[in-house]
């Protein structure tokens, strides 16, 4: 599986504010660059957090990208995949209307009952990990039913494990000229945090957009 994640954060790397409300810290030109992200890869996975967040929908605005992808014999949209370990998932998300196949990680530790009402919402679900979603294992289970890339969008529970499990190839992050503040705001990696065998990056690339700049790393 290959594995980009995106995100944008303020200068002093928070994600959202300290109410965990999205902030639109991307202007015009990054939107368009994620949406063309979000079209170039198999799916689009954010952690349960984001999806109580922002009740994101997850999906290629761009038509001519839309087209493009199903010229190709692919869907329209890329799939869906949310980590959630409980099985929290609203019925009503966005992210679980018809306009692209939803995958559900669950973990073991998932009530059967959450698990029958997101199958009955039309999600697939995978149970992986004993109380919390095993990512790696996830992607092997996607890999299985043909997905090859994933574009993970966040929050920052999500990436921290992607970087913990050493599950992350790219990083692309636009810092958006801005200062969130704030001890309890979301960051670009949050979780534990690690106070040795930090994850290096190597700098591939530096773009202005809009009033930001985007940096494109490989993960080592
Ligand atoms: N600026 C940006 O680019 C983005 C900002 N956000 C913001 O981030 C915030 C949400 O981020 P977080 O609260 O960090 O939530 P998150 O979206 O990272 O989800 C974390 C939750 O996912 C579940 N989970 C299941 N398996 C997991 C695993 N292996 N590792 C970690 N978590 C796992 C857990 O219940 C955990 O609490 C929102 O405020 C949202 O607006 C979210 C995406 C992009
Ligand atoms: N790339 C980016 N820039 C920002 O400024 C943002 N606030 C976000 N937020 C994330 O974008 C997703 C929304 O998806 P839909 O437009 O509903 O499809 C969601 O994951 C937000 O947290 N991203």
């Amino acid at each position: 599986m290959h594995v980009v994640v995106n995100a944008a954060a303020s200068v002093d790397g928070k994600l959202s504010n300290r109410r965990r409300e999205q902030v639109e810290i991307s202007g015009e030109e990054d939107f368009a660059r994620v949406d063309r992200v979000r079209a170039e890869n198999d799916a689009v996975l954010v952690g349960i957090g984001t999806v109580l967040a922002d009740d994101p929908h997850l999906t290629v605005d761009g038509q001519s990208l839309r087209a493009a992808r199903q010229a190709e014999g692919r869907p329209a949209n890329p799939v869906r995949v949310v980590a959630d370990s409980r099985g929290r998932t609203p019925t009503d998300a966005r992210i679980l209307d018809e306009a692209a196949e939803t995958y559900v990680l669950v973990s073991e530790a998932a009530p059967e009952n959450r698990i029958e009402a997101l199958e009955s919402a039309g999600a697939t679900v995978i149970v992986t990990g004993e109380e919390r979603v095993s990512l790696s294992e996830a992607f092997r289970s996607l890999e299985s039913c043909g997905v090859e890339s994933v574009m993970v969008e966040g929050g920052g529970e999500v990436i921290f494990s992607l970087f913990e499990e050493g599950a992350a190839d790219e990083l692309r992050v636009y810092v958006g000229s801005m200062v969130v503040g704030g001890r309890d705001a979301p960051t670009l990696a949050d979780g534990e945090g690690f106070v040795e065998g930090f994850p290096t990056l190597s700098l591939r690339e530096v773009e202005r957009l809009d009033d930001g700049v985007l940096l494109s790393y490989d993960v080592e």
